[in-house]
């Protein structure tokens, strides 16, 4: 019988994988493939076959993701484990009979530069207090940044955002032709995970382009040898910041279809943060702070404690009339 030679031969690789196992960020998904960060490089990585088994197929490994990584030579890697997420960013769409399913999009999201053009585009409150919406849903830290502070006077621009700066809300008033701003930005993303939104021609590409020239969400690029012989589909992934500390820009198609997020009436009021403190106030349990008599969060409104523009945010999304 040669029971007694198998055992120690196992043994000894199981050593061997253990001291090789790297963890990493994942950067880019796509067709089952993941490019892993490690302090080896890039490696292009396939999940373990136990690990797909393990955990529903859906969100299995996304960007943001930190994975445990074995490197298997030239230049690839398995994927072995994936850490616990401190946070993400998903999309809840319908799913069967009535109920939710949520896609992770991004994993690890420290926090989301909602971009607003202070002029051309014309600043959209609503289309900002949407964001935020989503944003406090997924409990994920905001910033909003204000660009073409250049465009309008001073005070315009304060009139547009600090009614955000108010509610707690950290604003960056920036401008690509002055500068102003961007050195301030440059250290808020230094070293976190974020996410870059806002509608087209806001100055998005412009801002990161200051931050760091080449910079280009949409035309970002891994490496060449990463993309060789694959059919290239939009896919979302994490560009490297390089700045003192590190940082990511997450660039994902995803995003863009923030509209068409979902969050449900009974959650909406709770996403208004400055609604938070009278919400336990009403009269009526369940008061949707529409129509029943003695709602607190009407009341703050006429006191002017709830600005009227952020309550007609409410209302509409509550009505769902808002279509932007
Ligand atoms: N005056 C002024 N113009 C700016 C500023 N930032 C961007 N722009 C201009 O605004 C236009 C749109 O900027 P982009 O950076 O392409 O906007 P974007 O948000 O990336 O747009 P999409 O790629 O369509 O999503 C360009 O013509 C920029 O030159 C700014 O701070 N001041
Ligand atoms: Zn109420």
């Amino acid at each position: 019988m040669s029971r007694n030679i198998a055992p120690a031969v196992t043994h000894t690789s199981t050593t061997t994988e253990k001291t090789l196992r790297l963890i990493g960020t994942v950067l880019r998904a796509q067709s089952g493939f993941f490019w892993v960060q490690t302090e080896q490089g890039v490696l292009e990585c396939r999940l373990r076959g136990r690990l797909k088994k393990e955990r529903q197929a859906t969100d299995l490994v996304v960007i943001g993701d930190q994975v445990e990584v074995m490197p298997v030579g030239n230049g690839q890697g398995a994927i072995e484990a994936v850490l616990p997420r401190r946070s993400r960013l998903a999309r809840r769409a319908a799913g069967p009979r009535g109920a939710y399913k949520e896609d992770v999009i991004v994993a690890n999201v420290d926090q989301v530069l909602l971009v607003f053009s202070c002029t051309k585009p014309e600043f959209t409150p609503r289309m900002l207090d949407r964001y935020l919406v989503i944003c406090e849903h997924s409990e994920l830290p905001v910033v909003i940044v204000a660009t073409k502070i250049d465009l309008v006077v001073q005070h315009a621009a304060e009139a547009m955002f600090s009614p955000y700066a108010r509610i707690g809300y950290p604003v960056f008033y920036t401008s690509i032709v002055s500068g102003e701003g961007i050195a301030e930005l440059r250290s808020q993303l230094a070293g976190r995970i974020s996410v870059v939104t806002g509608k087209s021609g806001v100055g998005k590409s412009s801002l990161l382009n200051a931050i760091q020239p080449g910079l280009n969400l949409r035309t970002g690029e891994i490496s060449e040898r990463l993309t060789k012989g694959r059919h290239t589909t939009t896919v979302a992934e994490l560009i490297p910041l390089d700045l003192p500390g590190g940082g990511y820009v997450a660039d994902t198609p995803g995003i863009r279809e923030i509209g068409l997020w979902n969050v449900p009436e009974r959650d909406l009021a709770w996403c208004f943060r400055e609604f938070r403190p009278f919400l336990d106030d009403c009269y009526f349990a369940g008061c949707t702070h529409l129509h029943e008599p003695h709602c607190a969060v009407r009341a703050a409104v006429e006191r002017g404690d709830i600005t009227a523009a952020r309550y007609d945010s409410y209302a509409r999304l509550m009505e769902s009339e808002d279509e932007e």
